[in-house]
């Protein structure tokens, strides 16, 4: 009599066999794929140039690869020259952002180039087609993907510019401002072309948005010097300027914008000599006056008869905001309405003389205008938005929103491309290292499975009792 050997059973050796494989295949796709991409192809970037009236800008955005929805984050800004003055000159435009274009070209790694979006967009306060069309045309001759030049609409400009779905936005360009924001009041109804609506990770939002074109800073001074010269007057005396300034001026050069059309006098002379006299209540009267309050076909209006309604929750102002509140100490958010205007009383009465001395290094032209900047802000907000005592404390200045450099560019972009997220982001991918742990330990566990099951098997195997041959 022969005593069987306690060999294998087929089966035993067969969903042993499948742990083994069934270990090894797991592990291995763990470790060979969704790897973190190679260094050079990690980010995707994008280029936006801000062609706005008084400079161009130009914005490098990045942004991992993988996360299509993670917002870019600017890498590098430059201040290209403003194309805008090349009315005469058209080709001369495209040429001057060369510079500029070759510095986003060495930001850029090359093989990201030919994927990269490159667009231009010019702000209501530059409709200039000529220029932009020769710049269109210069553009396509850079390695990136050029998806085009255009002018942003009044309601782009200020809705691109709007971050936070809580906060509202205020920009003070050369040209025009903009004011964003969502109110729980406002559906469109009473005046559709300030609804923009957006659908934001879940969430639908109605916002309000306006452009005042001619309304930026430059441009409203240029509206206040118009009213002072109508009559062609070789003199003036401007409360907006520092006493002891005087400047002689072009009236052609003055009247020289949209802005101011049909108010340039018939026969002026060539020049008149700006008389700074350094006072801010008539500084603030001489504003007001460039403003229409009287008009109003709806239930609320800001000014010059456009639709507002209440403001609600807090601000975020920029650009020039930001630009001249800095300048004069009055960014914090403990300043009041009250102390804006005290030291805007102190600041404008300044001497010239003694503020060239305080400020050495500070641009001429930027020292010479922070007291109309800083007048035209305080009536812009108070008398124009309806801003109060108590709601001028919403307002916080900035210069950056979210770690990006304020404006309308990045939403821009982000629209363009298809990559503002309309519901809520999905939880974030694992990283590299938590998914081969993961898969590892599912494979471990797996293979144990099966090989206990095996074990069971030969057990059960073993204890039968064995055919004696
Ligand atoms: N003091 C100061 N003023 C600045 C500076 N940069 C720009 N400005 C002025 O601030 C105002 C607004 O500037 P931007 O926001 O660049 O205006 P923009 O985009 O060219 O104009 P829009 O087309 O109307 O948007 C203009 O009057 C500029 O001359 C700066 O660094 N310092
Ligand atoms: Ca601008």
């Amino acid at each position: 009599m022969k005593e069987a050997s306690p060999g294998y059973r087929p089966v035993t050796v067969f969903v042993a066999g499948i742990a083994v494989i069934a270990l090894v295949a797991l592990v291995t796709v763990a470790v060979v794929q969704n790897k973190p991409l190679p260094k050079s192809t990690r980010y995707r970037y994008g280029i936006v140039l801000d062609a706005g009236s008084s400079h161009t800008a130009l914005y490098v955005y990045k942004w991992p690869a993988e996360k299509d929805n993670n917002t870019g984050r600017v890498t590098q800004t430059e201040s290209c020259p403003g194309i805008s003055s090349y009315a005469s000159n058209p080709q001369g435009a495209g040429d001057s952002l060369r510079e500029c274009m070759l510095k986003a070209a060495k930001w850029v790694p090359s093989s990201r180039h030919g994927e990269t979006p490159l667009y231009l967009g010019a702000t209501a306060g530059m409709r200039l087609l000529n220029v932009l069309s020769a710049v269109e045309g210069a553009l396509h001759s850079y390695p990136f993907s050029f998806r085009g030049a255009r002018i942003l609409s009044g309601p782009e400009e200020g809705s691109f510019g709007w971050g936070q779905a809580t906060t509202g936005a205020l920009d003070l360009g050369g040209a025009s401002t903009q004011i964003s924001f969502v109110s729980a009041h406002f559906n469109g109804s009473q005046s559709p072309g300030n609804l923009m609506t957006f659908r934001l990770y879940g969430n639908d939002y109605d916002l309000y948005t306006h452009s005042f074109l001619c309304y930026g800073k430059d441009q409203a001074l240029r509206q206040t010097l118009a009213r002072q010269t109508q009559s062609g007057q070789s003199s003036v005396s401007d409360p907006c300027f520092h006493p002891g300034y005087i400047r002689v001026r072009e009236y052609s050069d003055l009247y020289n914008t949209p802005c101011l059309a049909d108010l340039a006098p018939r026969t002026p002379p060539t020049n008149f000599t700006l008389l700074g006299t350094g006072n801010f209540q008539g500084c603030q009267e001489l504003i007001k006056s460039i403003f229409n309050f009287t008009q109003c076909r709806y239930s609320r209006c800001s000014f010059n008869g456009v639709y507002q309604p209440q403001l609600q929750g807090s601000f975020e102002a920029f650009s020039a905001y930001n630009y001249v509140l800095d300048f004069l100490n009055l960014t914090d958010t403990s300043v009041s309405l009250e102390d804006v205007k005290a030291r805007l009383r102190e600041y404008c009465a300044t001497p010239w003389s003694l503020l060239q001395k305080q400020h050495p290094t500070t641009k001429r032209k930027y020292l010479a205008e922070y007291c109309f900047g800083g007048t035209y802000i305080l009536t812009l907000l108070t008398e124009g938005f309806n801003f109060t005592a108590d709601t001028y404390k919403d307002i916080t200045v900035v210069r950056q929103i979210k770690g990006s450099d304020a404006g309308w560019t990045l939403g821009y972009m982000l629209n363009l491309t298809n990559m503002i997220p309309a519901e809520a982001q999905d939880t974030p991918p694992l990283p590299y290292a938590g998914y081969v742990s993961v898969m590892v330990v599912t494979a471990v566990v797996l293979a144990l499975i099966l090989l206990f099951l095996a074990y069971r098997l030969q057990r059960t195997h073993c204890s039968k009792p064995h055919k004696i041959v």
